[in-house]
């Protein structure tokens, strides 16, 4: 299958500021991608590169069998039949919903373009809203609107730069998922910026982790977050703590949270056995792998403070080389501030320091 998108060595600068390089992927006909990534990665000037906003200084782009951006072509943004959804909406506020999503649909017959305004405004649940104006509606239903205007002209690669960071928590999950329920209903391919992961889990059959001006790795959610490529993607994709670490040798390794062993899921993805003893290590602890209880290898952590979460509880701890780290415990350990408990680390993610 011919992919859809196609990004090759893309490589972005603004000036003599190189923002990106070396950045490449594909996405297939139907594809939902979210692009995660640290503040000032250079996210969304990706998306610009691939809207047509933003030239490219090395590298292509291409949309099916042509090329958009690179080896001397660059397709103006509004032939490129990409739809954008902007941070802010960017919705006209002299125009009603209906007006707005018929937007841009100018070039069809009234009645073909009446009957496809009704089926957006149908799919995104705002049919009684059609003649109010984007004022007299909620952050999450102007979302929606400005989701729907950018549908309606059924672009072919839809991208959404940070689409529900407006929008409260809870709010923003709902309608991740809402919005990947109405791309596949229409079968639209989208590239979606976040800083969230919680809503790039939900919403993206892919992932792409972009730090340090480079894409680190693009892979389902799943992989990602069972095998990250390295610390900086692990620290991005899980809540947890990076430490350092010393291979001892037989797959074990030193840390500050003790002696560990390197699991499986480890050693499925940087397997120990072509470490060096003594090597030096990066160590992931996700805070779903600290184990309190006594144990061979745990060590004593001391709790240096405590916040109720509900069904579970931040701790700060402080390890035995008087490093702090966060763990988010369930609530049925009672640990209290000042005490000291056991801990060990299980399953170890170890990547080459
Ligand atoms: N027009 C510009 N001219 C010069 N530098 C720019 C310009 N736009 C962005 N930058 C710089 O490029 C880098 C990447 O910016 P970009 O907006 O792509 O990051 P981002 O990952 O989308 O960030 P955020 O999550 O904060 O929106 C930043 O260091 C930023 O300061």
């Amino acid at each position: 299958m011919q992919p859809l998108l196609k990004v090759t060595d893309a490589e972005c600068r603004y000036g003599d500021k190189l923002i990106l390089e070396s950045v490449s992927f594909v996405l297939q006909p139907g594809e939902i991608a979210c692009l995660l990534g640290p503040s000032g990665c250079g996210k969304t000037t990706l998306l610009h590169a691939i809207a047509g906003f933003q030239p490219l200084a090395g590298g292509s782009i291409s949309l099916g069998p042509s090329i958009l951006s690179g080896s001397g072509q660059m397709v103006p943004p509004e032939q490129r039949q990409i739809g954008v959804v902007f941070q802010d909406y960017a919705l006209f506020p002299h125009l009603s919903v209906a007006q707005n999503v018929a937007f841009g649909l100018r070039s069809l017959p009234r009645g073909e373009r009446d009957g496809r305004v009704s089926e957006l405004l149908a799919l995104v649940q705002l049919t009684p809203y059609a003649s109010q104006y984007p004022h007299q509606l909620s952050g999450g239903q102007q979302q929606r609107v400005a989701l729907a205007r950018a549908l309606a002209p059924k672009p072919r690669l839809l991208l959404m730069d940070e689409p529900f960071s407006n929008l409260d928590t809870e709010l923003r999950r709902s309608l991740a998922a809402e919005v990947r329920h109405i791309l596949r209903e229409e079968g639209i391919a989208a590239l979606i910026v976040t800083h969230d992961r919680s809503e790039a889990f939900v919403a993206g059959d892919k992932l792409g982790v972009l730090a340090h001006g480079q894409l680190q790795q693009w892979d389902t959610p799943q992989n990602l977050y069972r095998a990250p490529a390295n610390g900086a993607v692990a620290r991005i994709v899980a809540d947890g703590n990076l430490l350092r670490g010393k291979y001892l040798g037989d797959g074990w390794v030193e840390t500050a949270l003790g002696r560990v062993q390197v699991g499986e899921r480890g050693a499925a993805h940087d397997g120990h056995q072509n470490l060096q003893v003594g090597s030096a290590l990066e160590v992931f602890a996700r805070s779903e792998d600290l184990l309190p209880g006594e144990h061979d290898c745990a060590v004593s952590v001391q709790v240096v403070t405590k916040s109720f979460l509900g069904n579970s509880a931040l701790y700060c701890l402080r390890l035995p080389n008087g490093r702090t780290i966060d763990a988010t415990l369930s609530s049925e350990y009672r640990f209290e501030p000042g005490s000291e408990i056991p801990m060990r680390l299980d399953r170890p993610l170890i990547f080459p320091a």
